[in-house]
């Protein structure tokens, strides 16, 4: 099979889809890896590199597309990269398609077997090519909210661990799943005060064990979500209902109930959002704006601005995946494992992943009798 990698174009999204030891891989199984030139440059890997490993390096990201039976990418593809799509193509990569209406008919329109990596789940119903992203996510999104609670940066001035004879920051996390308890971990590190909701009881007790008293777990309700971000400094956002729209949970009068020069940081915002003052997707390169007095950071591709942490992170998981579909095609590897068929989000036109069908009101087809 022929596999394109081509370069990254989200707004400073530096990470690759592939490494050199996934080229490696790809090529002792006879499989043919067209990489864009440069794509590897922001996550530390020259086009040498790949050629060392038994990639061809091509002159740009149509030469990748065209040729290629699947595509391996990071993001979800962007409007520009729209044309590229073709019926006999496979595209591997983060999709969240729930909060994107035009990406998802132009996979139906053309026929694309689009696979997202944050819908493969497994029977434990983990997401294993998600959680690697979502521990990077976590654990920014605590030096991100304590670089913007700096006055400096707009923030009202507030240390995170405080100081003797001083009180800590008071840190929201809604959601205790993997970004969740990364954050926590981040935050409880610092010497921050740390609330964590979420709206399973059995995650409570798991996360009540894990951090042994050291931070305070509560029932995720209207009530409790009101009562615990009165006077909150930090809220980081870390909800999800796998290949669904988020929840919108807090709502714009929690908002104005946090601290004046506080930090929302909604790392849910992949998928629409948590916070019902979070009206727009931020970059890397305008990370924030304000609202009620509390700056808001929704940036959708958080790992993006530590590409070569995250492209190992990332790659570590995707390739042994990507072998499979490269190996026996898409429909074949897709019957073989339920944990990736269940990645299958659009095929043959179709939607598969019933979240999503449900969040864009199309009619959804079980993968099952298609394949
Ligand atoms: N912005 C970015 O760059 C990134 C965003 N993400 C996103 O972060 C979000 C969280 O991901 P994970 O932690 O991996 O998911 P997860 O599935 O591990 O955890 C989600 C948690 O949310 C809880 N939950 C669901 N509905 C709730 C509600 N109404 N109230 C309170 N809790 C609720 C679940 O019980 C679960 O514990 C996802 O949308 C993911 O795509 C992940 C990585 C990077
Ligand atoms: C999960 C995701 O959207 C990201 O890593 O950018």
């Amino acid at each position: 099979m022929k596999i394109g990698v081509p370069k990254e174009i989200k707004n400073n999204e530096n990470r690759v889809a592939i490494t050199p030891a996934g080229v490696h891989a790809l090529s002792e199984a006879k499989h043919e890896v067209l990489i864009e030139t440069g794509a590897g440059v922001g996550s530390g890997f020259q086009d040498e590199d790949f050629v060392a490993a038994g990639a061809t390096i091509v002159e740009d990201a149509a030469s990748t597309w065209r040729a290629a039976d699947m595509v391996m990418k990071v993001k979800e593809p962007l409007a520009s990269e729209y044309a590229y799509f073709k019926s006999d193509l496979t595209l591997f990569t983060y999709l969240h398609l729930a909060p994107e209406p035009e990406l998802t008919r132009a996979l139906m329109e053309t026929g694309v077997t689009a696979i997202a990596y944050e819908t493969v789940q497994l029977l434990d119903r983990s997401l294993p090519l998600l959680t690697p992203m979502s521990e990077v996510a976590g654990r920014m999104s605590i030096q991100i909210g304590a670089h913007f609670l700096e006055k400096a940066h707009g923030g009202q001035g507030v240390l995170l661990a405080g100081v003797p004879g001083v009180h800590p920051a008071r840190v929201v996390i809604v959601g205790g799943g993997i970004v969740g308890t990364n954050a926590a971990r981040i935050a409880v590190g610092m010497g921050a005060d740390v609330t964590i909701l979420d709206s399973n009881p059995q995650r409570l007790r798991e996360l009540d064990e894990l951090f042994n008293g050291r931070l305070k777990t509560v029932m995720s309700n209207a009530y409790n979500l009101r009562e615990n971000l009165l006077g909150a400094d930090l809220l980081v956002g870390a909800v999800l209902v796998p290949g669904a729209r988020a929840p919108k949970i807090v709502s714009a009068e929690m908002v104005q109930g946090m601290n004046k020069g506080s930090v929302i940081v909604d790392v849910a915002i992949d998928q629409g959002g948590s916070i019902a003052t979070i009206d727009r997707i931020t970059t890397h390169s305008d990370p924030v704006y304000e609202k009620y007095g509390v700056l808001h950071y929704s940036v959708a591709n958080m790992p993006g601005a530590v590409p070569r942490t995250s492209t190992l992170a990332l790659t570590n998981v995707t390739i042994p995946y990507a072998l499979r579909l490269a190996n026996v095609g898409a429909a074949a590897a897709a019957k073989a494992d339920a944990a990736l068929a269940k990645g299958i989000n659009v095929y043959q036109g179709k939607v598969t992943y019933q979240a999503v069908a449900e969040a864009l009101q199309l009619p959804y087809h079980d993968i099952a009798g298609l394949l």
